[in-house]
C-alpha cells in the first residue's frame, strides 16, 4: 500500500485542520493550573497513591508538568508502571483543556515508551494542541527524566474529544456525582472549562 492509500492515524490532524487558539482568559503562562476534580487518580490531592500530577500554562496552547513516582507506582521491581506512565501523558495532555476553555476527553492516546524510569524519578512533561476540527483536539506531549531538557522517557500522540458538562453528570456514579455538584468549588472549575464565547 502506498503512503497516498495508507489510511491517516487517527491522531495525525488532516490537512488544512484549525489551529488551536489559546482562550483570552486563559492563565498566564507559569500560573499553576490546580488539580480540575481532588479526587482525581491523575492531579487530585485527594488520592494518596494518585501521581499528584501540577500542571502550569505555558505560551499559546501548551502546557507543562511535573510527577515524581513513587513505590505506590512500580510495574517492575523499581520502575514505574507504563500504565502510570500514559496516565501521566493523559493527564497533562487533558491540562490543555483550561488553556481553550473546552471540556475535553481522551478518544485516543498512543505512547511510545522510549527508556525505563526508575522510582523517585521526576518526570517533566510538556504538551500542546496542535490543531482542532469540529469537536476534536488533535495533541501532543513528552515526558522527559533528568531536568526538563533531560532526554525523552515517554511521549504520546492523542486525540481529545469535546464534550459537555452533561457527559459527567449523565455518565458518572451518582455518589460521586452529587459531591461533586454540592461542592461550589467543583462547580466553579467545571464551569471555567464551559465558558466558551
Ligand atoms: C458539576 C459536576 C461536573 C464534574 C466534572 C468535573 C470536572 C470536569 C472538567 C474537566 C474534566 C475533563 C478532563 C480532565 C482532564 C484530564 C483527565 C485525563 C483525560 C481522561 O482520561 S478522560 C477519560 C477517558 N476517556 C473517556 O472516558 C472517553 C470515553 N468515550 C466517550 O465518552 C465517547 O466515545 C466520546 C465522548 C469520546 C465520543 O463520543 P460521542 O458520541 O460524543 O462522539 P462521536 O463518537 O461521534 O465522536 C466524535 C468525533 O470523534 C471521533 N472519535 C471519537 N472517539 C474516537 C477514537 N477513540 N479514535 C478516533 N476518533 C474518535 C469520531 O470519529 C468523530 O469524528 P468525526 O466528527 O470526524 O466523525
Amino acid at each position: 500500500m502506498s503512503a497516498v492509500e495508507r489510511p491517516r492515524p487517527a491522531t495525525t490532524p488532516p490537512p488544512g485542520a484549525e489551529v488551536p487558539v489559546r482562550h483570552p482568559d486563559a492563565p498566564a503562562p507559569g500560573v499553576s493550573l490546580g488539580a480540575h476534580y481532588d479526587e482525581c487518580f491523575g492531579c487530585g490531592a485527594g488520592q494518596p497513591h494518585g501521581l499528584q500530577l501540577e500542571a502550569r500554562a505555558g505560551e499559546g496552547v501548551a502546557v507543562t508538568a511535573e510527577f515524581t513516582v513513587k513505590p505506590a507506582h512500580q510495574g517492575a521491581p523499581g520502575l514505574a508502571h507504563g500504565g502510570v506512565l500514559a496516565t501521566a501523558l493523559d493527564e497533562t495532555l487533558g491540562s490543555l483543556n483550561w488553556l481553550m476553555h473546552v471540556i475535553t476527553v481522551t478518544g485516543r492516546l498512543e505512547t511510545d515508551f522510549v527508556r525505563p524510569v526508575p522510582v523517585g524519578t521526576t518526570l517533566h512533561l510538556d504538551a500542546r494542541a496542535t490543531a482542532r476540527v469540529g469537536r476534536k483536539v488533535y495533541c501532543t506531549g513528552t515526558g522527559r527524566i533528568g531536568g526538563p531538557d533531560g532526554p525523552v522517557a515517554v511521549r504520546a500522540d492523542a486525540l481529545f474529544i469535546e464534550v459537555k458538562v452533561d457527559h459527567f453528570i449523565e455518565n458518572g456514579r451518582e455518589e460521586e456525582i452529587r459531591a461533586a455538584m454540592a461542592d461550589p468549588d467543583q462547580t466553579r472549575r467545571a464551569r471555567a472549562f464551559e465558558v466558551n464565547p
